[in-house]
């Protein structure tokens, strides 16, 4: 069923631009985007609610087209070969994708008749991946009774009947709890190690693109600020980080003075009421930090010391935290402030 392989990456994307015109205004959603994915890993595409991840999902899978730059999805053009791009390849989109008064297998079926298989053919295929996902005991149940874990595997295995070489999950765990949303990590992991898929997750959640990715590609603004495995961009980071969350924000600007004029800190920066920095030898620099905001009256809530993470990352590349850039990103969110060192 699947379509015949093309040597090379899995998804290569050069140079993607795209902007979205309306009446009173223009909107750069992409602006230059570069990278590819290999068959057999994940590819984890992180950014804040607006970045342009789901403006890339839609071009390379056919549903829109970029302003300029070329991509190809298992070898084939996504411009030029758009039917060989959508047999190649699973979508997985936000929403759900199965009918509720359907069963399990109608729904499955029908995905795969879609995809012009015969009717014999999609049943045993749906048995086959009712099986694989430990759903065949509620194959024959609605799918509105099913579990919101278990219509997100629906939506995965619907999506996965004609044996694709490309999979694309966007944010395939939004709502799910935390059970189901490691059940769902374990179902990804496995595509792509076991069945040698080219898996593209969008995400939200930093733990999530750190859990599963082989590589992370970081967007914000319709560029790509940073990409490399976890471990390399976390690595990136020399030394620790420390938090310090004053009791009084109005006090902010004043410890950061404080901050600011000691040796061992670094790249000092402001969200909010917390001051963040790296540091060498994080419990001593914590307990100097400290000793220095006492010594100026300054009171603390929240104190902490941690090896670098994914946010810290982000906060490197993109200029503020993960969680401010989705804050900054909602109506009525918080917006960030930064302060260089
Ligand atoms: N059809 C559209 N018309 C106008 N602007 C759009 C359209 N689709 C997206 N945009 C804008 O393009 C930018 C990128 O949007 P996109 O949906 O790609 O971001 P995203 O990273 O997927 O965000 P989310 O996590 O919220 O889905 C945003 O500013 C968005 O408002």
């Amino acid at each position: 069923m699947s379509s015949t392989t093309r040597s090379g990456p899995a998804i290569s994307v050069a140079g993607l631009t795209k902007t979205y015109r309306a009446r009173d205004r223009e909107v750069r959603a992409l602006d230059g985007v570069d990278f590819s994915v290999e068959p057999g890993t994940v590819l984890g595409l992180l950014g804040p609610n607006g970045a342009g991840k789901s403006t890339t999902v839609k071009i390379l899978t056919t549903l829109s087209s970029a302003d300029s730059g070329t991509a190809t999805v298992a070898g084939y053009d996504v411009a030029r070969e758009a039917r060989d791009v959508r047999h190649a390849i699973g979508y997985v989109s936000q929403k759900p994708g199965f009918d509720p008064i359907g069963t399990g297998v109608e729904n499955l079926v029908l995905a795969g008749r879609v995809y012009g298989m015969s009717a014999r053919t999609a049943r045993e295929r749906a048995g086959e991946l009712l099986e694989r996902f430990g759903l065949a005991d509620s194959g024959r149940r609605l799918a509105r009774t099913w579990s919101g874990g278990m219509q997100r595997k629906l939506d995965v295995a619907m999506s996965l009947m004609h044996r694709p070489q490309v999979l694309f999950l966007d944010e395939p765990t939004t709502g799910l709890d935390p059970e189901a949303r490691a059940d769902m990590w374990a179902e990804i992991a496995h595509l792509a190690a076991d069945d040698g898929l080219a898996v593209l997750l969008t995400t939200h959640y930093l733990e999530e693109a750190d859990h599963l990715a082989q590589r992370l590609v970081i967007v914000d603004h319709g560029r790509v600020v940073v990409s490399g495995t976890p471990d390399a961009l976390k690595r990136g980071l020399s030394g620790d980080a420390i938090a310090v969350e004053l009791a009084d924000c109005s006090e902010v600007e004043r410890a950061s003075g404080v901050l600011s004029g000691l040796a061992r800190v670094r790249e000092l920066t402001r969200d909010l009421d917390t001051l963040r920095a790296r540091v060498d030898d994080g419990g001593a620099a914590l307990l100097e930090v400290m000793a220095a905001l006492d010594a100026a009256d300054l009171r603390l809530s929240a104190a902490t010391v941690s090896r670098p993470s994914l946010d810290d990352v982000y906060l490197r590349y993109a200029g503020r935290t993960f969680a401010s850039a989705e804050a900054a990103s909602v109506p009525g969110g918080r917006a960030r402030e930064e302060v260089a060192a």
